[in-house]
């Protein structure tokens, strides 16, 4: 089952992870921090001391330099410029005290010695030599000796310090107290306008040789001079720094940190780095106070490397992501888990909803039965089968789908110990309506849930079974026809050979049908012209050759169409039997054809009434001669004949003479005894292919086909006039009876029958005119 709530608590536990990680992260971090903080502190404060250790010994270093010097002027108070270029260079200024400016002497000159002074120092050699800034003053301090002596120092050369203030100021302590003393900052007479640097200096007094220097007073009076050293702050401070610094920015200010204006010296300060170490300390250093500045740069903690902070909080989160990833993937594992098991519960859930769907769609019944007989189960096909709805079913016994009569034989099998564990039988139901319907019962027993049920497939066959009846019936039915009619009935297979026959049939044909099923065709008893004749005339039809064979009587059939024929049978005794024969193919459920069925009727009798009744339309019935429509069809065909070979025909119309007198006297019937007596003589005087005919009353034509000549018809008339003449017999007695003839001849008196007859008649009543018993020929047509 879908559970989204539990689903997205799981989905959280990543970031829940990846929170709980960072939080321990964070925790360590900052107990490592704070470690970390404090060892760092500790290292700053070392490094701190560093600075100021540095740069307190290295301004005692310079003192330390002053005061050589110092001794040495006042071992030997002419020293000489030489000598003390000698002496400087002997300490080796540059390398073993970087930034120091230099190593000087400031001489002291009262003011009456001053010009003295100059001349002494121009005939040193320096010429140009005086002393700055002039002026009045009541003693100058010149600058006398400077080492290194060439450069910016040169500038230096003769400069009157005492003459400036700050100078001034050092170097009256220095003086008074005998001891070196520090200017405060100053702008050096070496400094040019490129790179200037705060500067400082450091005096040291030099005082007369041997004379007594206990007191201020003593000191004021005997000072001589001042060694001094000049620092350009930038240079010294860094000379003296030098590799402690690292990391550290370093002011150095004059008196209290932020009451000076300016630092003499800075390095590295950062203005927007608010750092977290910082200290200030107070060094003394020639008599006067520096303030050093110390701050931790962030380099300072760069160049720590690493640190423990960042490598466990880096290390923490870390963790903590690859925690939460794994989570992550721990939980997607678990999610696709569960979809899949979703999937395959929702495929589970799908097989038994398609199940469930065959079983409630199949047009079976499907009905689940317990141990006890009761219905657990039904599908809606069971429903309809039984008319019980579901519901009504579902907890009754299996008897109320089971006739009253049979429900013992029903209860007997839930009653065994050990009931058949499949069966299959032919059984009969029991509707809601009380209708009994037959169906096919299939049981299978089974367990479900360790309970035996019993599962019924119920088909109802009902339909079936009548539908079975039906068909029964219609075939007994078919039986019993084809039995008793008078039809002759058979049947053939696709080959033509005879698979069943009627009695009928047999009756017909005069074979036994033994004889016939299995072993011949109909063709045994068909007229082989008319096959032949047939088989011609398909293959005119068909514009194909048709072989005179079996596929003659059913190419019709074959092609789906019913076929009635008038045939001829030649019974086993060789009558000819005339027949109308229906012709049908059978056809299997697919529409394939499998053979043809034959029903024969015998028209034997039929034929001879249509004979009698064709006979009695086209014939005279006194005489039996042709009437006038055969006559006419009979001179149609004569005329086509002519007008095909040229051949003249001739036309006779006879009219007997007085033959009213003849039934007045003798009466009607003796009259129709002359009638047929004369139509017998006019045969005697004419050719069997000619025509005789009467038209009606006492009126015959006789038709003389063609070639003919009128000599040759008057010839004839001639023969008939003399017949007649000799008298007729009728009634057993003889008697007189003349006629009178027109001939006609085609086509010179007339070329159709109409013409014919007239220029005939005209003919025949000339003849009357002339005295009858006689014949005469048509007139010419003008
Ligand atoms: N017995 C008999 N008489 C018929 C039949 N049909 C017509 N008749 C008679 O035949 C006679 C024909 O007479 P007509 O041809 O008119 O006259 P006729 O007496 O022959 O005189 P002419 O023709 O002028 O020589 C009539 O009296 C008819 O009643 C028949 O089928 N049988």
């Amino acid at each position: 089952m879908f559970q989204p709530t539990a689903d997205r608590t799981f989905a959280l536990l990543p970031l829940l992870a990846l929170l709980c990680g960072l939080a321990l992260t964070a925790g360590a971090g900052w107990v490592t921090s704070d470690a970390e903080r404090v060892s760092e502190r500790a290292r700053f404060e070392r490094r701190a001391d560093d600075v100021v250790q540095a740069v307190q010994e290295g301004m005692r270093d310079h003192e330390k330099l002053v005061l050589a010097a110092a001794g040495l002027i006042a071992a030997q108070p002419d020293v000489t410029r030489k000598q003390w270029r000698e002496f400087a260079e002997a300490l080796n200024l540059e390398a073993r005290y970087p930034g120091v400016q230099g190593l000087g002497y400031a001489r002291r000159t009262p003011a009456a010695e001053l010009i003295g002074h100059k001349l002494q120092v121009r005939a040193e050699g320096f010429p140009e030599y005086d002393v700055l800034p002039p002026g009045q003053r009541d003693e100058y301090y010149p600058i006398v000796y400077l080492e290194p002596f060439y450069g910016r120092n040169l500038r230096a050369f003769g400069y009157d310090m005492y003459s400036e203030p700050v100078r001034r100021a050092a170097m009256q302590l220095a003086r008074d107290t005998g001891l070196p003393a520090l200017s405060g900052r100053v702008h050096l007479v070496q400094e040019t306008e490129q790179a200037p640097q705060p500067g400082a200096l450091l005096y040291l007094p030099v005082y007369r040789k041997d004379a007594p220097v206990h007191s201020v007073e003593q000191r004021r009076r005997e000072i001589v001079g001042f060694v001094y050293s000049p620092y350009r702050m930038d240079d010294t401070m860094r000379a003296i720094i030098g590799g402690t610094a690292g990391g550290l920015a370093i002011e150095l200010y004059d008196g209290d940190a932020g009451t000076s204006d300016a630092p003499l010296f800075a390095d590295g300060l950062l203005e927007h780095w608010a750092s977290p170490f910082a200290r200030t300390r107070q060094i003394v250093s020639g008599q006067r106070f520096w303030t050093l500045r110390i701050t931790a740069k962030p380099a300072f903690f760069v160049a720590a490397g690493a640190s423990r902070t960042a490598l466990v909080v880096g290390a923490g989160a870390l963790a903590s992501v690859l925690a939460a990833a794994l989570m992550a993937a721990l939980v997607d594992r678990r999610r696709h888990a569960v979809k899949l098991a979703e999937e395959m519960g929702l495929a589970h859930r799908d097989d038994e909803a398609r199940i469930r769907a065959v079983i409630e769609n199949t047009a079976d019944a499907i009905v689940t039965v317990d141990r006890m007989g009761r219905i657990c189960d039904v599908n809606r096909a069971a429903e309809l089968i039984f008319g019980h709805p579901r519901d009504r079913l579902i907890g009754q016994s299996a008897r109320v789908l089971v006739p009253e009569r049979l429900r013992a034989q029903s209860d007997a099998l839930y009653a065994q110990a050990d009931p058949p564990r499949r069966m299959r039988v032919e059984w009969t139901g029991l509707r809601s309506d009380g209708r009994e319907i037959t169906v096919r019962l299939s049981m299978e027993r089974t367990e479900i849930q360790g309970r035996t049920q019993f599962i019924w497939l119920v088909s109802d066959i009902s339909e079936q079974r009548q539908a079975e009846r039906v068909a029964q019936e219609a075939h007994q039915l078919r039986q019993a026809i084809l039995e008793h009619t008078p039809l002759c009935t058979f049947t053939v297979d696709a080959n033509g050979v005879i698979t069943s026959i009627n009695p009928a049939g047999v009756r017909l044909l005069g074979y036994g049908a033994e004889e016939l099923v299995g072993l011949r065709t109909p063709l045994l008893f068909h007229d082989p012209e008319e096959i032949t004749a047939r088989a011609d005339q398909l293959s005119a039809e068909s514009a194909s050759a048709v072989a005179p064979g079996f596929d003659v009587l059913v190419a019709l059939a074959r092609c789906g169409r019913a076929e009635e024929r008038q045939w001829t049978y030649i019974r086993r005794d060789g009558a000819r039997v005339p027949v109308e024969l229906v012709t049908g193919a059978l056809q299997d459920t697919q529409g394939a054809v499998f053979g043809f069925h034959f029903i024969a009727h015998d028209i034997t009798e039929h034929a001879r009434v249509r004979q009698h009744v064709e006979s009695m339309a086209t014939h005279d019935a006194l005489t039996g001669l042709p009437n006038r429509r055969l006559m006419a069809d009979r001179a149609v065909q004569c005329i086509g004949h002519a007008r095909r070979t040229g051949k003249p025909f001739a036309l006779l119309l006879l009219d007997l003479d007085g033959f009213k007198q003849v039934n007045d006297t003798f009466g009607h019937a003796t009259g129709d005894e002359v009638l047929k007596a004369v139509a017998h003589a006019l045969s005697d005087c004419v050719r069997a292919i000619d025509t005789i005919a009467r038209l009606g009353g006492d009126e015959f034509v006789v038709l003389l086909h063609g070639p003919i000549t009128a000599d040759e018809a008057e010839a004839v008339a001639d023969k008939i006039v003399a017949r007649l003449d000799g008298g007729v017999a009728a009634c057993r007695q003889r008697l007189q009876v003349t006629g009178s003839i027109g001939i006609a001849l085609w086509s010179v008196h007339g070329a159709d029958l109409d013409s014919l007859l007239a220029a005939a008649d005209a003919a025949m009543y000339r003849a009357k005119q002339s005295g009858r018993n006689a014949w005469r020929p048509a007139v010419t047509a003008t």
